[in-house]
């Protein structure tokens, strides 16, 4: 039976994927505050249309960091995706291509990043800056050639989060047979090296993004700016855009949802950078609601997981058909013809107290 929505799509994966595995994807870290909040705050804003507008049929394409993507909704990066499914990064990537969504491959992925070009469709690459600078300037060469159209690199993980759900599970390491294949070094005539663990690096600074705003001409977004001193601080970098994201609840708990931070954001930036909000969208409703919060784009990152288990590429696809389909109700009904229609005067904030008539 196909599933109706994300959320029966996850209660699928969930029956399917093995406990620890399922854990793996679904954590958070220590208590899970900001894994709950991220969802529960587009539960929170309401929606309230405009009516008789006229503007037609919605349109979802849309133009990102040079990328043309027929709907503003980016796969998130997501590690191990040969965990979810044998066919992995491959499978996502296939389903993203013939949807034209943007397929954000993570530095953690399963599959080397050549392989996962084969599918042709756009896809950006997701960095962790690497204490050894000639590891990731080899890495960035590699991603350029296999045709990556944008960097986007993760600021949010200064150490590991702890997920204390993987502590319980015993969950270590990829098990045999897998590794992350974009950690392994090609050699001269392209054979690949033993795979390295990622760093992540306490020592980075902005001064790395100045390093890797000068190495590459390719567009760079940064992922995980929460704080909107740090969007500004961002302008100076020369970066291209911004992920609005909590890591999915994954790093620093207790970080408020995205959504939440989003509108202090959009106004310390204007219109001089696209963002991309992350973080517990899972309806065309969310996806709408951070266009109206100042997104340019949403992105998504367990649903991708869930589409990946349950069905492989036909799984990712109908997680983008679901949500496609979703946004475009979503926009008619409040009586917008695109995102760029929709702004906070859609949007109700509750602060309900019963008021009786005493008359
Ligand atoms: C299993 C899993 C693995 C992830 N791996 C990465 C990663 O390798 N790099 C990264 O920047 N973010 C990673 N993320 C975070 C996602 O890019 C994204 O910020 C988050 O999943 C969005 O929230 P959502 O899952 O509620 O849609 C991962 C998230 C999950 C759930
Ligand atoms: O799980 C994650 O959130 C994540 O970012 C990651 C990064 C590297 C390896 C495994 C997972």
């Amino acid at each position: 039976m196909k599933a109706l929505s994300l959320r029966e799509l996850e209660a699928a994966a969930r029956a399917l994927l093995e406990p620890g595995i399922h854990d793996l994807f679904a954590g958070g870290s220590e208590d899970e505050v900001s894994l709950r909040a991220n969802e529960d705050a587009f539960a929170r804003v309401g929606l309230v249309p405009r009516v008789l507008r006229g503007r037609g049929a919605p349109r979802l394409d849309t133009e990102l960091l040079g990328c043309r993507a027929s709907l503003p909704i980016v796969l998130a990066p997501t590690a191990f995706h040969r965990l979810a499914h044998p066919e992995g990064e491959r499978a996502t990537a296939r389903a993203a291509a013939a949807a034209g969504a943007i397929f954000t491959v993570s530095m953690a992925s399963t599959t080397a990043i050549e392989d996962i070009a084969q599918a042709g469709g756009p896809l950006w690459f997701q960095l962790y800056l690497q204490p050894d600078r000639g590891f990731t300037e080899a890495l960035v060469r590699r991603v350029e050639a296999a045709g990556c159209k944008a960097l986007v690199v993760t600021v949010d993980s200064p150490v590991f989060g702890r997920r204390e759900r993987d502590l319980r599970n015993g969950f270590m390491d990829l098990p045999p047979g897998l590794c992350c294949e974009n950690m392994r070094p090609l050699g001269p005539d392209g054979e690949r090296g033993p795979a390295r663990s990622i760093a992540f690096s306490p020592t980075l600074s902005w001064a790395d993004v100045d390093w890797l705003r000068e190495l590459t001409s390719l567009p760079i977004a940064l992922k995980g700016v929460l704080h909107p001193e740090d969007a500004k601080r961002s302008l100076d970098s020369g970066v291209d855009a911004l992920f609005v994201s909590n890591h999915g609840g994954r790093q620093l708990d207790t970080v408020p949802a995205p959504l939440e931070l989003l509108a202090p954001i959009a106004d310390a930036v204007g219109d001089r950078l696209p963002l991309v909000l992350d973080g517990g969208v899972r309806r065309g409703t969310d996806a709408l609601k951070a266009f109206a919060l100042g997104a340019r784009a949403v992105a998504i990152g367990r649903p991708v997981l869930w589409g990946l288990a349950v069905g492989g590429e036909a799984g990712v696809a109908h997680v983008l058909s679901l949500l496609r389909s979703e946004l475009e109700r979503a926009l008619a009904l409040c009586g917008c013809g695109s995102a760029d229609d929709a702004s906070p005067e859609l949007l109700h904030f509750s602060r309900w107290e019963p008021r009786w008539r005493t008359s």
